[in-house]
């Protein structure tokens, strides 16, 4: 596999509406999910989606460590999420700055739901439900709009 490239705004790719991964194709992804973790490390992202290295199929990375703009983010694995779904979200909003490895150099203040319901499969075909809140939430959200192309600054406020 040659080495991906991230998808800049414009690209069509961030766009689409990506493709629900069916169980059978979660091995064949592997290597690919490998390399999706790479490129989002050494660009210092605390996530990356399948469709901003241009595979549109609903998969990302969440990886919340603490960081200049959020000193008291939780430290979480990187956690490769498939087929990803909010089956709750808070009324409660909050609004904090965003930031895309696919448009660099922006910040824009986003809404984000502070509570989330989410389930996802896991690479070896578990199904986890869990709650998710403050940063790791925003994360969550951030990246879910990317597999229905849209993007944090089409929700700026
Ligand atoms: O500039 C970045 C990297 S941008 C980033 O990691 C995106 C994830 C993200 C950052 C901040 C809030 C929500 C999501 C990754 C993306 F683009 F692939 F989705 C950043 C990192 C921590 C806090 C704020 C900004
Ligand atoms: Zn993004």
């Amino acid at each position: 596999m040659d080495a991906l490239t991230i998808a800049q705004l414009g690209n069509p790719i961030l766009r689409q509406q990506a493709e629900t991964l069916t169980p059978s194709q979660y091995n064949d992804y592997a290597p690919f999910f490998a390399e999706l973790e790479k490129i989002m490390l050494e660009h210092n992202g605390v996530g990356i989606a399948a469709p901003q290295v241009s595979e549109s199929v609903r998969a990302f990375i969440v990886a919340s460590r603490p960081n200049p703009r959020y000193p008291n983010a939780p430290m979480m694995a990187p956690t490769l999420m498939l087929n990803p779904e909010i089956t709750w979200q808070s009324e409660e909003t909050e609004k904090d700055w965003e930031g895309c490895l696919s448009i660099p150099g922006m910040r824009a203040k986003v809404s984000r739901s502070t509570h989330i319901d989410v389930r996802y499969h896991t690479l070896d075909g578990e199904v986890v439900s869990t709650r998710m809140e403050g940063f790791i939430a925003r994360i969550f959200q951030h990246e879910l709009d990317h597999l229905n192309g849209i993007v944090f600054l089409d929700r700026a406020d």
